[in-house]
């Protein structure tokens, strides 16, 4: 693991979005892996600034979302495909048809992971995966316990991750009690994975990730220690503890 040291929230953004535009450049057909969560944000916008200043076109890319609110129609404003569009989708020309993002909507649950799962196999495989870190070390909403060998599966979330994105929703009882979200063993087949982290409350994580070797499946982020290809870019906030140490 690459661990990239930038000062805050914006350079983490940019130096993230960089990658991505000179991923499609090079490769015009890439298939990215996003995240949603406040973390990305910036990064999105730049990807749009971007395509609005150059033109970096994403014509050919597709795009696959780590994960899903169950029950949550598209359409609804706290949905991630909602998240997506208002981000990210309804500003670049990545196609409809290239857009790949579970539906927690579906009938039944179990048939739809098998079926995104699916997709991002017949997919072809996503160059670079872009991932947050929740406080408690999920990645995508793999909180901590989900097995190393998961593939894309309901999960049912922490209160911890329920509270800490409550900040989307009206009330705590708004927020889903359960979610889509493709496995840490969907996650590392990926070719490049960039996790980012930003901010003074993803410190104590980033200690617990960064000071000791282990792995272990009540850290879920630790599971990218057995890729052979992640970078880390955090900001100072979010490694002052890993600095002290
Ligand atoms: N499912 C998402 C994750 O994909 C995200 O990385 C994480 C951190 O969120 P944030 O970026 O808002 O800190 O929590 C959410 O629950």
């Amino acid at each position: 693991m690459k661990v990239l040291e930038v000062k805050n929230y914006e350079e983490m953004s940019s130096i993230a979005a960089n990658m991505i535009i000179e991923l499609v450049k090079s490769k015009p057909d890439a298939k990215l892996g996003l995240a949603t969560g406040g973390t990305p944000i910036v990064l999105y916008k730049e990807l749009i600034q971007d395509y609005r200043k150059n033109g970096t076109s994403y014509e050919q890319v597709c795009t696959y979302n780590l994960d899903e609110y169950v029950g949550m129609d598209p359409e609804d404003s706290n949905s991630y495909r909602y998240f997506m569009e208002k981000n990210l989708f309804a500003h670049i020309n990545v196609p409809e048809s290239h857009i790949h993002i579970p539906d927690g909507t579906a009938e039944d649950l179990k048939a739809e992971c098998e079926r995104y799962e699916d997709e991002l196999i017949r997919g072809g495989g996503i160059d670079i995966q872009i991932l947050g870190i929740g406080s408690n070390g999920h990645i995508g909403f793999n909180e901590p316990g989900t097995s190393f060998s998961s593939h894309t599966h309901i999960v049912k979330l922490a209160e911890t991750t329920r509270k800490a994105n409550a900040r989307f929703f009206h009330s705590l009882e708004e927020v889903p009690t359960e979610a889509i979200t493709m496995g840490i063993a969907s996650i590392l087949k990926a070719n490049q994975i960039l996790l980012l982290a930003s901010g003074i409350n993803k410190s104590e994580v980033m200690r617990r990730l960064l000071t000791t070797d282990e792995v272990d499946e009540q850290l879920p982020a630790s599971a990218l220690k057995k890729h052979p290809n992640v970078t880390i870019l955090a900001d100072d906030n979010a490694l002052s503890l890993v600095r002290k140490k």
